[in-house]
């Protein structure tokens, strides 16, 4: 049997799992474990068949809270302490999990400014494109240690949703301990209809959503994976809402992959990547680069832009700020998110690449501006 959502999956090639704290973690605090090597022999089979996975998983405070003897009512420093306390576990959890199948994985730990901020975006965005590149599942959440009532995503379904645009995904699945949407909470509505696929998320979607979480482990509540919803369609990436916890001893993905029930967020196909919707919603120019014909040739056609087609440059910017780029009648042909400042392109202009190092005193990367962060003006 397959469906909508499974056939999303088979066909994605990046995939971020988000996990939520009452999946991984029971009433009293304990880990579940062996649900845990379930959905890591799942992800494996992912990779296996050439997919990239990244996972979001929640669990810090509630199991640092245990460990550290705090009771549920927490203040903000003891919220602080026990995620910090209680990361290390997931992270152990997750390290034991994937110990058989060979797979390093990488804890990054984000906070909201990254993605305001435009060079804590790029480092991001590379850090966990070089960990996929290098064979690493990356376990990302939120830095519940540092971040504030007002910096932080607040709940890891957004996260997840910022993971995913940021990834440039192709699919988020958010398990959770239900199923899909309905038309209403189930638990208090035994009458609500299960909706298989939705294409755009209207007020009639979100009012089915209700208020928030139930009390217990988890924070978000179908308010809060509708709105990450929101956010991974609008950068182009297809949403899952699947049931976490299987009855049989099976994962969660091959219960999907069999066509168990699950909503899809069908995304828009869109030949705009998320770091492009980025920078047109982000940007505001720092400064100017004037690159010749070839160079205009080469990156209209795809490329990434190299020092070589670079002529000269106005203005005062750092890595990762949004600069203009102009051909050498000063017409702005297109915008992006430079590689390098405007110091080290004075340096670099009209250079190999081979020579970089030399000129900037350390090995940069080819790119001045990579393809991907380039949006044209026509
Ligand atoms: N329209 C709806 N469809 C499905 N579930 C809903 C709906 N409205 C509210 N819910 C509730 O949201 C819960 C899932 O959210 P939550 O418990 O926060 O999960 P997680 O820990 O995965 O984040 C469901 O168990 C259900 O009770
Ligand atoms: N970042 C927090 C979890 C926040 C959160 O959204 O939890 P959940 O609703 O269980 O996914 C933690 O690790 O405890």
């Amino acid at each position: 049997m397959s469906n909508q959502a499974a056939d999303t999956i088979k066909n994605a090639k990046r995939i971020v799992i988000k996990v939520g704290s009452a999946l991984l973690i029971d009433e009293n605090g304990n880990l579940h474990a062996g649900w845990l090597y379930n959905l890591v022999k799942d992800i494996a089979l992912l990779r296996k068949s050439g997919k990239e996975v990244i996972i979001v998983s929640s669990g810090a405070v509630a199991l640092g809270r245990r460990r550290l003897g705090i009771g549920s009512v927490m203040n903000k420093n003891e919220k602080h302490a026990a995620a910090a306390a209680g990361q290390v576990h997931i992270i152990n959890a997750y390290e034991n999990a994937f110990a058989g199948y060979q797979t390093v994985i990488s804890q990054v730990l984000l906070t909201l400014d990254v993605t305001d901020d435009r060079v804590s975006y790029l480092n991001a965005r590379d850090t966990l494109d070089t960990l996929l590149e290098l064979g690493s599942v990356p376990v990302v959440n939120e830095n519940d240690s540092i971040t504030t009532r007002e910096g932080r995503y607040g709940d890891n379904d957004r996260l997840a949703a910022y993971v995913a645009q940021m990834s440039d995904s192709d699919a988020l699945i958010l398990l959770s301990d239900i199923d899909g949407l309905y038309t209403g909470d189930p638990r208090m509505n035994p009458d609500a209809e299960f909706i298989p696929v939705v294409t755009e998320i209207s007020d009639d979607i979100r009012a089915m959503a209700g208020g928030t979480a139930r009390k217990g482990a988890g924070t978000g509540g179908m308010r809060t994976k509708i709105l990450a919803a929101e956010i991974a369609m609008q950068a182009g990436v297809s949403t899952i809402i699947a049931k976490g916890r299987t009855k049989e001893d099976i994962g969660p993905i091959t219960r999907l992959l069999g066509g168990g029930q699950a909503t899809l967020f069908k995304a828009e196909a869109t030949d705009e990547s998320a770091r492009r919707i980025w920078i047109g919603s982000h940007f505001q120019s720092k400064g100017t680069i004037y690159i010749d014909e070839g160079a205009e040739k080469a990156i209209r056609d795809g490329a990434n832009l190299l020092a070589a087609g670079i002529s000269r440059v106005d203005g005062q910017f750092e890595k990762g700020d949004a600069v203009s780029i102009a051909n050498l009648r000063g017409d702005e042909i297109a915008k992006g998110l430079t590689g390098y400042s405007a110091s080290e392109i004075q340096l670099l202009a009209g250079a190999k690449t081979a020579d970089i190092a030399e000129r900037v005193g350390y090995k940069g990367r080819a790119a001045v501006v990579h393809y991907q962060d380039l949006v044209f003006d026509d």
